[in-house]
């Protein structure tokens, strides 16, 4: 029971979603005697479903994938038909055994419908009816805990991350990239169209006080969330899309050469464009990308935000890169105050 309640403790005490997956790995590990607890995320890709795991017990402890779970590939989860099954079933649990007598139980956690993550537990027994309850009843306490993080961490219109978040999950992403030597002079590393960066985009709906002006807030609204839609559909899971307010969304994507880094930009400024807008009819998008170097995230959004005004003010409906506009001599960033000028 001391054991337990202490698990409790840890488990609500966390305000981060790797945090919690750990504690409820260490609290599952501890309390059922399991000798693998693993926590999944799960995610489609082609409309595949995979799944790549985000907490797992090595030599009896938790170890956490963090910011780094997102640059795994994943396995494919037709691997596991009786997890595929549950789910399908749409039930909380099944167990299996498998030929050496392992049992292993898949916790899939249902939230609004939908499973992103998936708990797999491996013990070398079956599980007693207490042990069963006692899981459902920790399982029980870390969705609710997931739901209270979501809530916070997500804008309530669109379900994209909020601004408040940004910060955190920029400085996440940018000690992920340390391990590949990223900081050594990555300004230049990023521009070269051929070696892996991360980078910063400022996307912003066209003429949306026309939207709103012409008819209502409440198609401006419908617009905002479709668009949101499509920036969920254009971006890979390891990527982070952010409701900034307003009209104005940022992504940052993640380990991609420059050239793609365009061209998956620019497959979301056509989708946009592409996309039937109920009522309203066509809407377009502008961007402004930047690198994610050593910089601030303030010095990095005020290039991709440079750009962006650029685009706004040569046409809109584009994606305009901040260095390539510095080094044709079209925008000039003024580095004491982060101000630009156009040419
Ligand atoms: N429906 C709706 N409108 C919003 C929301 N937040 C901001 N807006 C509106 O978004 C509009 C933004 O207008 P502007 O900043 O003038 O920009 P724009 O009309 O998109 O013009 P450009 O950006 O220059 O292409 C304003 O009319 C805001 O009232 C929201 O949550 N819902």
């Amino acid at each position: 029971m001391e054991a337990l309640l202490k698990h409790m403790v840890d488990i609500t005490c966390q305000r981060d979603h790797a945090l919690l997956d750990s504690s409820v790995a260490s609290a599952l590990h501890e309390l059922v005697g399991a000798e693998q607890v693993r926590v999944h995320e799960l995610f489609r890709f082609r409309n595949e479903l995979f799944m790549r795991p985000r907490a797992w017990i090595r030599d009896g402890k938790v170890v956490s994938a963090g910011e780094s779970a997102g640059e795994q590939a994943g396995e494919s989860a037709a691997d596991y038909p009786v997890l595929l099954e549950c789910m399908r079933q749409r039930a909380t649990s099944a167990e299996e055994v498998d030929a050496t007598g392992r049992h292993t139980l898949w916790l899939p956690i249902w939230l609004n419908d939908k499973v992103s993550t998936c708990l797999q537990v491996i013990a070398d027994r079956p599980y007693p009816v207490e042990t069963r309850h006692m899981i459902e009843g920790i399982l029980a306490v870390y969705r609710n805990f997931q739901n209270i993080l979501d809530y916070s961490e997500r804008d309530s219109l669109t379900g994209l991350l909020n601004r408040k978040t940004f910060d955190e999950k920029f400085s996440r992403m940018l000690a992920a990239a340390q391990p590949d030597n990223q900081q050594d002079r990555p300004e230049r590393r990023c521009q070269q169209s051929g070696t892996v960066g991360h980078w910063l985009a400022v996307c912003d709906i066209d003429h949306f006080k026309r939207v709103n002006d012409q008819f209502g807030h409440l198609y401006g609204d419908e617009v905002l969330i479709l668009v949101a839609n499509l920036l969920r559909s254009s971006f890979r899971a390891q990527d982070r899309v952010f409701r900034f307010g307003g009209e104005e969304f940022v992504v940052l994507l993640r380990s991609t050469t420059l050239e793609d880094a365009r061209k998956i930009f620019d497959r979301f400024r056509r989708n946009v464009e592409q996309h039937d807008f109920p009522q309203v009819g066509k809407v377009s998008v502008s961007v402004g990308f930047a690198s994610i170097s050593t910089e601030s995230p303030v010095v990095i959004l005020g290039h991709a935000d440079q750009a962006l005004y650029y685009a706004k003010a040569n046409g809109r409906n584009q994606v305009c890169f901040y260095d390539e506009l510095v080094q044709r001599g079209e925008l000039r960033s003024e580095v004491s105050n982060d101000t630009v000028e156009f040419f």
